[in-house]
């Protein structure tokens, strides 16, 4: 994405936000309350007229397509599916009717559709094990991993992935992570929205750092987790040592970008 911003009527969400994803890769994207993390996973999806908010600028491309002038539905078709903040599963109808539901919007043929059911069976056994079951009845972990299923019917190349480990208990959001590695190393490229810094470091290769709706910092994960501000803000890492030098400006590690140096 290049030089995109957000509003939802009178609140600039994001501004000015570019992106790389190269493809096959896990790009994460940190950031404290309302930095536009969700935002701007709506704008890749084009779900943002949904919750009343419009691009005001900017492009995203996907494998050499312009798409944000796409519907959603074109959007899924294209190769991008969304698990959305909060999971929003169909939490009356059946385990495996909302796995079917996943796959509405994709151009797979029926063999297409029956491999993706059989992949997200193997990644989550127990999807399989309480299909006839309403998903309702699900845990929180077991409903993370109903959405994330549900994305993969439509055999996704990229998976937009909004707050995955939010309200799970550290050995879920564990095994969420596992599974989102597996994910990406059969082939399908991740962008990761993550309020949870330490895991989404882990998993990443790149990562940006949204502050505000805007671009903070960006660069290889390692680098960013070995950033003393990054530790100190996003990863809970009280050192005085390095708030001083965070405050004289010589925090950062050199490859790291900051975005007003672009300018
Ligand atoms: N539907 C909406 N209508 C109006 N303002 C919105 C809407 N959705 C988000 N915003 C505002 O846009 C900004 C970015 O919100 P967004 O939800 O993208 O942030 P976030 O980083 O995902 O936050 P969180 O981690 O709390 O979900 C915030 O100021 C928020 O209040």
């Amino acid at each position: 994405m290049r030089d995109i911003s957000v509003g939802y009527g009178p609140v600039r969400a994001l501004r000015r936000v570019s992106l790389d994803l190269p493809e096959g890769t896990v790009v994460a994207v940190l950031g404290g309350n309302g930095a536009g993390k969700s935002t701007l996973l709506r704008a890749v999806s084009r779900t943002l007229s949904f919750q009343g908010g419009a691009l005001t600028s900017g492009s995203v491309h996907f494998g050499g397509r312009r798409i944000d002038g796409l519907a959603a539905d074109r959007v899924v078709a294209a190769g991008i599916s969304q698990v959305p903040e909060g999971r929003q599963i169909f939490a009356r109808m059946t385990v495996t009717d909302n796995l079917r539901a996943g796959a509405l919007g994709a151009t797979g043929s029926r063999a297409a559709k029956a491999d993706a059911l059989r992949r997200v069976h193997d990644l989550f056994p127990v999807l399989a094990d309480r299909g006839a079951q309403r998903a309702g009845l699900l845990s929180g972990g077991e409903q993370q991993m109903l959405a994330v299923g549900r994305a993969l019917m439509a055999s996704p190349r990229l998976l937009l992935l909004d707050e995955p480990s939010l309200g799970l208990a550290p050995l879920m959001a564990a095994r969420i992570a596992d599974t989102i590695r597996e994910i990406n190393a059969q082939g399908t490229s991740v962008l990761l929205v993550e309020q949870n810094a330490a895991l989404a470091l882990r998993l990443a290769t790149t990562a940006y750092v949204l502050d505000v709706g805007e671009v903070a910092l960006s660069g290889p994960a390692d680098e960013l987790a070995a950033s003393d501000e990054v530790r100190r803000r996003y990863l809970g890492v009280v050192d005085e040592d390095a708030a001083a030098d965070a405050t004289r400006g010589t925090g950062a590690p050199p490859t790291l970008r900051r975005w007003e140096a672009d300018r």
